[in-house]
């Protein structure tokens, strides 16, 4: 296993960059810690696969280093990088039964018999596919094949890194749940340091310690849930992580209080002035309804997503949602919007600004 460093890395498609645009990889630094369980997440394009391909190998960056541990592997090629893959659709060898599948990364390695049968009878009641161990993997679903694939990437217990890339797509949805889960708790039983790309936030929150946010080719935030959740970085992850994501509206900060069209919001904190664009930032859950107490709303509809509501309405000619508690009424009389002021967020030109002693 091995901490992960990236120096000054950028990667560009074009052979001749004309600048920053021309960059599907943004210069970024950064270090992954050994045995951490890591999500990269963001839209399509943002350069997710990029990055994971210039980790594993496949892809050499125009620019910067890659370190694992403090042997710089830059110019080393995949093999020479000790790591285990897990794509996005299974490969597996059809005429070869499930043992030798999964056996198979350790027998290349030449480790001895006894030790190959214990690990992959270990691997095999994870992945669950125990009692099918002697069948040919010919015949079996989509599921079982990529479940094949999951439990071959984990078999090795020496690699530095399992990389996975949207390896749940082909899995059916009742089953991704118990798969993610079963990957949080092979992350916890084997301590391997993992990175898992996915466009899908519950994946990346459920089975991230961190997770990696990407967006237009940079990370805009590496936290744990609780931090993209509480404090998004940017408005993109503001707006990318939550159901609805999170309300924004352009204010005018002044000191402990922001103007939403001249109409003040307490601030939990005190901002020092923002020359760019100022936003307030606001989650659905920390917004509620009242008569008189806060922001005029108009309610344009109410949703009902089963354990809550969601309210959808207009404020100063914005969008915002607000998520009714379980078990509470919706009053669609109410005329305004109050939000809790210790969390709101705000933002300068898309980015967090920390906010002083109010
Ligand atoms: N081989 C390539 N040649 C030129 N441009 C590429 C190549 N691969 C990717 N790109 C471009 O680089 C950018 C990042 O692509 P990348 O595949 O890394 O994104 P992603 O986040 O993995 O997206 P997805 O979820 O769709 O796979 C995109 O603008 C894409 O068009």
């Amino acid at each position: 296993m091995a901490q992960i460093t990236l120096s000054k890395l950028a990667h560009s498609y074009f052979p001749k960059p004309r600048g920053e645009q021309d960059f599907a990889l943004k210069e970024m630094d950064h270090v992954w810690q050994d045995g951490g369980a890591y999500a990269l997440l963001g839209s399509s394009g943002c350069g997710k696969t990029t990055l994971l391909n210039i980790i594993s190998g496949l892809l050499k960056p125009s620019q910067g280093r890659v370190l694992f541990g403090d042997r710089d592997v830059t110019d080393a090629e995949t093999s020479e990088r000790n790591i285990a893959q897990v794509f996005q659709f299974p490969v597996v060898y059809d005429t070869m039964t499930v043992r030798d599948n999964l056996a198979f990364p350790l027998r290349n390695r030449g480790m001895d018999a006894a030790y190959i049968k214990a690990r992959v009878n270990q691997i095999a009641a994870m992945i669950g596919m125990d009692a099918m161990l002697d069948r040919k993997a010919r015949g079996l679903t989509a599921d079982a094949k990529q479940k094949i694939s999951l439990g071959r990437g984990m078999v090795r217990e020496d690699v530095n890194a399992i990389l996975f890339d949207e390896p749940l797509t082909v899995i059916d949805p009742h089953m991704k749940w118990e798969l993610r889960t079963q990957l949080k708790q092979l992350h916890r039983e084997f301590g391997h340091t993992m990175i898992y790309v996915t466009h899908d936030q519950t994946e990346a929150l459920t089975f991230a310690d961190k997770v990696v946010v990407m967006y237009d080719g940079r990370v805009v935030q590496m936290g744990t849930p609780e931090d993209l959740f509480e404090r998004p970085a940017h408005t993109f992850v503001g707006y990318f992580i939550g159901s609805p994501g999170m309300n924004l509206l352009p204010a005018d900060i002044r000191g402990d209080t922001a103007y939403v069209q001249g109409a003040p919001v307490p601030l939990g904190a005190s901002y020092a002035p923002i020359a760019g664009k100022s936003q307030i930032g606001i989650r659905p859950e920390y917004a509620v309804l009242t008569r008189g107490d806060g922001l005029p709303i108009t309610i344009r509809r109410v949703e009902d997503v089963g354990r809550h509501r969601i309210i959808r309405g207009e404020v100063a000619g914005t969008s915002v949602n607000v998520i009714a508690p379980e078990g509470m009424a919706v009053d669609t009389t109410l005329t305004h919007v109050r939000f809790t002021p210790d969390r709101i967020n705000v933002y300068a030109d898309d980015w967090r600004v920390e906010g002083g002693a109010a």
